[in-house]
This record gives structure tokens, C-alpha cells and sequence, in this order.
């Protein structure tokens, strides 16, 4: 059996820093665990658009639907703000995740006891939080037509159109409800039915879905109230599902309750493939933060945890991805802090490098 493949893309800003810990990560796991993977790395985003001049080479594409997993850093920058959108950084992480047609987006918002005083919420709000954002991914009014800008009268119109079909919704949906099984059994889909006709439709076949899951409890909320519950009482919730633009957004909103947008981890993954796996990217929730760029100040967590979440659905190695967040649990609550998690001045923050170092050094504690 060749050993699984993995391909590896920084892209930009503090994606390539944060890689580099993962990196470790990886190697570790080939020396001390015996788990060995083909690691190639390749371009995207802004680096990508530097050197061919669009923000995903066609070859690129095609190794990224050649292997086990992708990871990848971050795509973005200032430097890249005015291209045209065609060519925007952007636009590579959207054609990987839609080529690959990753559908299910995993974004899990857990909260670390040694993180639960940090939080921007008050600890008891926040402690032993453990819920699952399922953002679908390869539509919606990411990718609806029309789309652009365009001339209208004396003036310009921006278009985008948000659409869904049923199919797209009952997959996402499976996967939401599949995912319930494994954990607290509810499921609480987001969108705003009272004002769009996808969120009526959204609402009728995640419901129908339901009846398949009969063990699992639905609820459904409009997702501005959504997003205030998320803030006001997080517990209430297990499983969310929602669509690309509210995920999106909401995503984000979990991430601070776990104390940084650095901590949140993410898969996305579409159908099995001839080997069983399923196609898969895995990549932090946060983007190329370029105000830490170059600074070492980036914390490596995110990412470190979406290689977890490789370990877990793409590899079937479920108790060394548990072994690898207790390695990151460990070093919380040891006090390691990068420079977004601490409170207080006068705490010498760790760099990111440090914090990876600290990761393999828990790891080793693990053996
Ligand atoms: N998946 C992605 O590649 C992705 C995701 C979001 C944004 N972006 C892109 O990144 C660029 C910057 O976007 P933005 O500033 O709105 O969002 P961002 O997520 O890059 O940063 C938002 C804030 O969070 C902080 N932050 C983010 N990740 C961090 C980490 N690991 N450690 C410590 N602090 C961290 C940043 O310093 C910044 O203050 C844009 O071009 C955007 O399109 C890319
Ligand atoms: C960079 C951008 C395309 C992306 C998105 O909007 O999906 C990002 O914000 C994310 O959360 O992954
Ligand atoms: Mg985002």
C-alpha cells in the first residue's frame, strides 16, 4: 500500500508561518508513530498569482484531486486588493473548494478549559463548549449566477445571486445529521426563511431530511437571531447548519468564543473516492492576517488542529488526532501563550514556532 498523500499549499501572509509548525507535526508522526505520508507542497493564492499569474495553476488543480488531503495556510493580502477579481487569491481557495466539490464544511468551536477565562464571554458561558458549525460550501451566493458588475442606466449594479437546489441542501444537510448521530444528537439549521425564498426552500428539505434521523432533534432559527444566540448562550447548541455566506460569518463569531480567531480549525469534504476517502481540504478558519505577518506572532493552533481533523476523516486515525488535541490541551493549560491569547501585559507571549515546538514537545510527553 503506497503511503497516504498529502498536498501541501501555505499561500500567503502568515499561512506559510503557520504551516511550518504543522510541518513538525507531520514529521513527528512519521518518526515516532510510524505514520508515514507523501508530503508534496505547492502554490496558491497571492504566491500563486505571483509566479503564473492566476491564484491556482492548472496543475495545481490537478495534484489537489490527486491526493489523500490538502492542507492549506491561508490565500490573501493587501498587496492583492485591487487585482481583478478574476485573479484575486481568493478565487483559488473557491475553485479548489469547488472542483473538489466540497460540499461539508466542518468548523468546530470548541472552547479549552485553560482558554474559558479568555474568552470575550463570561467563563461559565463559554466552559466545555463543544459545537460544530456545518457550513455547505460549494454554493449558495458564493458562486450563483448572475453574478458581477454591470451597467445599468447612468449607473453600476453589483450582482450576486444566492441559490440553492435541493440537492445541494439535502447533502449538506446528511452530512449535519450524520455528524449529530456522533455526537449530541441535535441539529439547529440556520437561514432566513421569513425574508428568502432559498431559506424557505432550505428550511423544507432539511426537514424532510429529518425524517431519516428520527433520533436526531431539529430546530431552525433565522440566522441573525442565530448569531445573537450564538453570542448570548452557545451552549444551546450541538450541531449548526447553515449555508456558504452564513457560515462564513458565523464561523468566525464561534471562533471568539473559544478565546481566537487562531484556535478555530476546519475540514471541508465532498464525496469518497475510489479509495474510500473522502476528497478533503482541511485549513484554519482565520486568513492571512497580514497585521502579524513576518512577525512570528502567529499562532499556529488552527492550523496544528486542522491537521487533527485530517488525522480523523481522512486517515481513519481517530485516537492519534485525540492524542494531538490533548497535545494542544496540554500546552493551554500550561500557561503557552501566543501573543492572541493573552489578557494580560506584561506576559511574555510565545512565537509561533515556540508554540509548535511546545506541541511536539506534549506529544512526545504522549508516548
Ligand atoms: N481561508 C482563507 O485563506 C482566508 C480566510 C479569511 C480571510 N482570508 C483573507 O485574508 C486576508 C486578511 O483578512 P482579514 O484581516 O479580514 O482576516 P484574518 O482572519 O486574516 O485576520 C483577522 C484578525 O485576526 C487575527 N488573526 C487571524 N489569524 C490569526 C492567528 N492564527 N493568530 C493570531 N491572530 C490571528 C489577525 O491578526 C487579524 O487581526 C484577506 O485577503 C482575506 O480575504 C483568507
Ligand atoms: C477567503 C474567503 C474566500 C473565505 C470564505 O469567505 O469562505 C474565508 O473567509 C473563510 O472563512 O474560509
Ligand atoms: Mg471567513
Amino acid at each position: 500500500m503506497p503511503n497516504p498523500s498529502i498536498l501541501i499549499l501555505p499561500g500567503d501572509g502568515i499561512g506559510p508561518e503557520v504551516m511550518a509548525e504543522v510541518r513538525k507535526i507531520i514529521t513527528w508522526f512519521g518518526d515516532k508513530r510510524g505514520l508515514q505520508f507523501d508530503v508534496s507542497e505547492d502554490l496558491v493564492g497571492g504566491a500563486a498569482y505571483d509566479k503564473h499569474g492566476k491564484p491556482l495553476a492548472d496543475e495545481t488543480m490537478a495534484k489537489a484531486q490527486d491526493v489523500d488531503a490538502v492542507l492549506l495556510g491561508a490565500v490573501g493580502g493587501p498587496a492583492y486588493d485591487n487585482l481583478d477579481f478574476s485573479v484575486k487569491p481568493e478565487r483559488g481557495l473557491l475553485r479548489l473548494r469547488k472542483e473538489m466539490d466540497l460540499y461539508s464544511n466542518l468548523r468546530p468551536a470548541q472552547c479549552f478549559d485553560a482558554l474559558a477565562d479568555f474568552s470575550s464571554l463570561k467563563k461559565d458561558i463559554v466552559a466545555g463548549l463543544d459545537i460544530m458549525i456545518v457550513r455547505e460550501l460549494t454554493s449558495g451566493v458564493y458562486f450563483g449566477e448572475p453574478r458581477g458588475i454591470f451597467e445599468e442606466g447612468n449607473e453600476r449594479v453589483g450582482i450576486n445571486t444566492q441559490r440553492y437546489t435541493e440537492s445541494e441542501i439535502e447533502r449538506a444537510a446528511r452530512s449535519a445529521f450524520e455528524l449529530a448521530m456522533r455526537r449530541n444528537k441535535k441539529v439547529c439549521s440556520m437561514e432566513k426563511a421569513n425574508v428568502m425564498e432559498s431559506g424557505i426552500l432550505w428550511r423544507e428539505v432539511v426537514t424532510r431530511v429529518s425524517a431519516d434521523y428520527p433520533e436526531v432533534e431539529l430546530s431552525h432559527m433565522y440566522a441573525d437571531n442565530g448569531a445573537m444566540q450564538l453570542v448570548r448562550a452557545p451552549k444551546q447548541f450541538d450541531v449548526i447548519l447553515t449555508d456558504n455566506l452564513f457560515g462564513d460569518i458565523l464561523s468566525d463569531c464561534a471562533a471568539m468564543l473559544t478565546g481566537s480567531l487562531g484556535m478555530l480549525p476546519s475540514a471541508s469534504l465532498g464525496a469518497p473516492m475510489e479509495n474510500g476517502r473522502p476528497k478533503a481540504l482541511y485549513e484554519p478558519v482565520h486568513g492571512s492576517a497580514p497585521d502579524i505577518a513576518g512577525q512570528g506572532k502567529a499562532n499556529p493552533i488552527a492550523c496544528i488542529l486542522s491537521f487533527a481533523m485530517a488525522l480523523r476523516y481522512s486517515f481513519d486515525q481517530g485516537a492519534e488526532a485525540d492524542r494531538l488535541e490533548a497535545a494542544v490541551e496540554k500546552v493551554l493549560a500550561d500557561g503557552v501563550r501566543t501573543a492572541d491569547l493573552l489578557a494580560s501585559e506584561g506576559v511574555e507571549p510565545v512565537s509561533t514556532s515556540q508554540m509548535g515546538d511546545a506541541v511536539v514537545a506534549a506529544l512526545d510527553a504522549s508516548l
